[in-house]
């Protein structure tokens, strides 16, 4: 059986898959969206026994024994918590992330014990995890703590409300003419008619020109494809410009909210009226400005509200103080009068300020927020479109009647929890279908990349982009060593570098959770990144990126022992999707006499993995273990052809 991202030619923008109706759409994903709440569930804790709870804590969704370290206000009223652990200075291994939803407890409190609080995740540190929490009461975390991550109630039932939505039939919705084209009932439409425009980037390439001439004559969708590196947001920018300037309103979504976030910072300089919806606590400090609720604030209905709750509160204590029953009668009817006024302002203030804006920018979630309801837009764009479920786009989708949709289908699909799930289909993410459907169509490819050397590029364009991806002469031949202050040496001049373990004796094994480690591999990954720091290398321009999480958490302990690694980040590939660093250290793990690579041979996480290098990109693997798989060995031999080579032991003596 072909496996995604078998070989180059095997590539092609357009497959054969049939067409899929909206109800068959429906009836598939409705009970896989179940199955995956019920699998995100399941991986937090079913009871509170010490037992469970250890076990839950392992498995990295409760953090046990934490103390309240600092309490600050801030962030439009939120109240934001930092957490420390009383054991030790790191907090444990653990699988919470930014802006997920956690509950606090006391430590040892039974699951059906109330809570203290629930909140979002602000920023996480090795030694510390801050919370932002609308309401929390004070008493009560004194002693030891406990936070939980929980599911996300609001993610599943805003893909379920997009899906009774579909399968009602949008008759009259602003989606009316787009739902057909993207269910292959319907050809797409293209305007003969080339539409010519003047670029508010004077810098477009080639290709992104194309791009954006192409998405603005598309009538119902389009879809961008950009390969690592090439500008898909700066292209989704000027297509966003255009589109303001043509007098559309946008709705423009991505699945994560950096990747809203960074729209909205790139959209600043070019003075858009834009508005950005969302919990502030999920926001970047540099984007609150242009959060819905700052602007509500600052607008006259706001103020107008404002007044009738301080007119309410004076009539409260008049309430107090009154005798009379009629008195008492006639306050009362008063205060709900007031109270009616007051919501209508307040909702008016939100209304006013989504209806002025020519942008609104949210997460495909938070598309689903009331504030939106009965809000049509012109056009709706999702940036990040290949990492997000296609239930997930339709919340946004079913506002407009045009599209389009950037991403890559060649990099990561999004993360399912549910194996069931997966295997029956819940992360066949849109571009991908679309892409099947339509191809060379309504889709534009963007051809020159900006970030990576091109002996980086040139095996990404191979495998996965037929050779097209071509590295834009600022970057095709730029070096580790022409960074200032990196001296030239064995470890700082090649630009690939395969680093051996076969026959070192670094054989892979398994933490308690079953996840894959390798302490002899790390040690050699620690040691090449050392190197590379003492030859002038400033550690926040390392990554160290690895498949395993396992493997993550054991490199991050060692990384801690040494006081110059303190800035080398340190994540899973999947984690690193989107970022870049100057030097890229690859730990792959696997190595066994059986010569079982595991998820490895998901060719999109290494094409994600090596594209994440500007000037260099260093493999450490078992190449006895890893050419065991055809598309690895193709990968090890083109290091071995256009890189050094070295073995591990030298690396460990
Ligand atoms: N036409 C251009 N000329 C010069 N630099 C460009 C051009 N287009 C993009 N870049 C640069 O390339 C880099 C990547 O651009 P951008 O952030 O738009 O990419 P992206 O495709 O969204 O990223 P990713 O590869 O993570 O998907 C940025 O540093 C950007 O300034």
């Amino acid at each position: 059986m072909e496996r995604a991202g078998e070989n180059s030619s095997r590539h092609s923008t357009r497959s054969s898959s049939s067409p899929m109706s909206v109800d068959q759409f429906v009836s598939l994903m409705a009970p896989l969206i179940d199955l995956e709440k019920e699998a995100e569930i399941t991986a937090s804790i079913g009871s509170a026994s010490s037992k469970s709870l250890e076990v839950a804590q392992k498995k990295g969704s409760v953090l046990l024994n934490l103390k309240c370290t600092d309490a600050q206000t801030g962030l439009m009223g939120k109240v934001l918590l930092e957490f420390q652990s009383n054991k030790g200075d790191l907090l444990p291994a653990h699988k919470f992330s930014n802006h997920d939803v956690v509950i606090v407890k006391p430590n040892k409190a039974d699951s059906s014990s109330p809570l203290l609080g629930q909140g979002v995740v602000y920023r996480l540190k090795d030694s510390s995890i801050i919370v932002a929490f609308d309401d929390i009461p004070e008493d009560g975390l004194n002693g030891p703590l406990r936070l939980e991550k929980v599911a996300n109630e609001v993610t599943y039932r805003s893909m379920k409300n997009a899906l009774i939505q579909l399968g009602k039939g949008i008759q009259r919705g602003p989606a009316e003419d787009l739902v057909p084209v993207l269910f292959g009932e319907k050809p797409p439409v293209v305007s003969k008619k080339a539409t010519q425009f003047s670029p508010f980037n004077k810098n477009l390439d080639h290709s992104q020109r194309d791009a954006v001439l192409k998405s603005l004559s598309c009538k119902d969708v389009f879809l961008l494809h950009g390969p690592p590196g090439t500008g898909k947001t700066t292209t989704v920018i000027e297509i966003i410009l255009q589109e303001v300037k043509r007098g559309s309103k946008i709705l423009a979504c991505a699945a994560s909210n950096i990747a809203v976030d960074n729209i909205v910072e790139r959209l600043f300089p070019f003075r858009v009226k834009l508005v950005r919806l969302g919990h502030p606590a999920r926001l970047l400090p540099q984007v609150l400005e242009s959060a819905l609720d700052a602007q509500v604030l600052r607008g006259d209905n706001s103020a107008l509200a404002n007044d009738i709750r301080k007119e309410m509160k004076v009539l409260s204590g008049k309430l107090l103080k009154a005798k009379d029953r009629n008195t008492k009668r006639d306050i009362r009817k008063e205060l709900r009068t007031l109270a009616k006024e007051e919501r209508k302002r307040q909702q008016l203030a939100v209304t006013d300020v989504i209806k002025r804006a020519d942008v609104v920018l949210t997460t495909l979630t938070g598309a689903f927020s009331r504030k939106l309801e009965g809000s049509a837009f012109d056009l709706v764009i999702i940036d990040e479109a290949a990492q997000a479920l296609e239930v997930a786009c339709w919340i946004a989708l079913l506002k407009g009647p045009r599209c389009v949709l950037a991403g890559d289908h060649l990099q990561l699909p999004p993360t399912i929890q549910s194996v069931e799930a997966e295997r029956k289909g819940l992360g066949k993410t849109l571009f991908e279908r679309l892409a099947g459907l339509y191809g060379e169509e309504v889709m534009s490819m963007l051809t020159v990349q900006y970030r990576m050397h091109e002996l980086i590029m040139n095996w990404s364009s191979k495998e996965f982009y037929d050779n097209k991806v071509k590295a834009h002469s600022s970057v095709a031949a730029h070096m580790l060593h022409d960074v200032e202050g990196v001296k030239s040496s064995s470890s700082t001049t090649p630009t690939l570098l395969l680093i051996d373990t076969a026959g070192c004796d670094m054989d892979e094994k398994k933490d308690e959770e079953e996840s894959t480690m390798n302490e002899g591999e790390a040690a050699v990954t620690i040691a090449h990144a050392k190197q590379l720091i003492e030859y002038g290398v400033q550690a926040p321009d390392i990554g160290i990126i690895t498949p395993y999480a396992a493997q993550v958490t054991y490199l991050k302990m060692m990384r801690s022992k040494e006081n110059i690694l303190k800035d080398v980040e340190i994540s899973t590939v999947d984690g690193f999707q989107g970022r870049e660093k100057e030097a890229i250290v690859i730990s792959m793990v696997r190595s066994n006499s059986k010569k079982e690579v595991g998820f490895l041979s998901d060719h999109r996480r290494m094409n994600v993995a090596v594209t994440r290098a500007r000037r260099q990109c260093c493999l450490v693997c078992d190449t006895d273990t890893v050419s065991h798989d055809n598309f690895l060995k193709r990968l090890i031999e083109y290091f071995e052809e256009h890189g050094e080579y070295s073995s591990a032991s030298e690396y460990v003596s």
